[in-house]
């Protein structure tokens, strides 16, 4: 199978509503790639996604995962031959679960999803994310609730990664090492991620390609490598070549560098201050 992902001519209308939040959407998302979704608010990145992870039924067009209808039942779980699910779809609705407040400790959330079984993977994860078992989850602050949330949620490796803009509360450092720990999967496993997000620091070298949603259209997909530059020397912050499409990127002032120096700091002091 070639492609982890295939959307071929897809529009969709929400129920009741008066016009298509998605209209011909034509998508491929080969294997071992990380693709990000940029669109204004309302632009379609969050429909696209779902219509992906088969949360939402498609009438007109075609859309396969994994070489699958992902609304079938046989596609959304588990891939037979092994133990990977097809689809993660994570996204900021899991802030309205009800356990979320609830006193409940996480290694007890984690036990539940069978955090045995992948043993190795919870611990990186728990590791990189900076969790504490031993945390109670209605006395955690946002950002730890959603380092919980993507510990759990990326606990069963997948073939395909929804991220539908869950790293916007976690700090620099969390959400850096999340990226390299995304990017690494994406390199050593036959799996794919398409991230939808407003927040770019720390991006510049994660994505293999940028697709642009305008309006529920897809009016750009630029590849990375090819065309992509960052050029420190560009005269303007970014420069469209309309004849072939490519883009060069100047110099963008950025506090992020900074913040992420700050934070490794912190971690590093925190052991000796205290
Ligand atoms: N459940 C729904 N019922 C009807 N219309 C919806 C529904 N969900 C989204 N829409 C509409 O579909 C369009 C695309 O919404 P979507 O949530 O995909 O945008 P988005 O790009 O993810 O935006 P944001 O950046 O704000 O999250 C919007 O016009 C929105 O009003």
């Amino acid at each position: 199978m070639s492609l982890a992902a295939e959307i071929k001519d897809l529009t969709y209308q929400f129920p009741e509503t008066e016009q298509a939040s998605l209209w011909n959407i034509d998508l491929a998302v080969p294997w071992n790639t990380r693709t990000l979704v940029v669109g204004s608010n309302g632009a379609g990145k969050s429909t696209l996604l779902k219509l992906l992870s088969g949360k939402n039924l498609c009438l007109t067009g075609h859309i396969r995962v994994n070489g699958l209808d992902p609304f079938s039942p046989y596609s959304m779980h588990k891939n037979e031959a092994d133990e990977c699910q097809i689809t993660t779809y994570l996204g900021t609705e899991w802030c309205h679960m009800s356990f979320i407040n609830r006193d409940i400790g996480v290694q007890e959330l984690l036990d539940s999803i069978g955090f045995k079984h992948h043993r190795e993977r919870g611990e990186t994860l728990i590791d990189i994310l900076d969790v504490n078992v031993n945390w109670r989850m209605h006395r955690l602050s946002d950002g730890q609730k959603r380092r919980v949330q993507l510990t759990m949620g990326l606990l069963k490796p997948w073939r395909l990664l929804l991220l539908d803009e869950v790293t916007v509360d976690l700090d620099v450092l969390a959400r850096s090492r999340l990226l390299a720990f995304l990017a690494h999967e994406t390199q050593v496993r036959r799996c794919s991620i398409v991230y939808a997000t407003h927040i770019f620091d720390g991006l510049a070298e994660w994505p293999d390609k940028v697709v642009h949603l305008r309006h529920g259209r897809i009016v750009e997909q630029l590849s990375c490598a090819n065309d992509i530059k960052f050029d420190s020397r560009a005269a303007k912050n970014v420069t469209l070549d309309a004849n072939d499409n490519s883009v060069t990127i100047g110099y963008a002032k950025s506090l992020h560098p900074l913040a992420l120096a700050w934070l490794t700091q912190d971690e590093n002091k925190q052991d000796t201050q205290f």
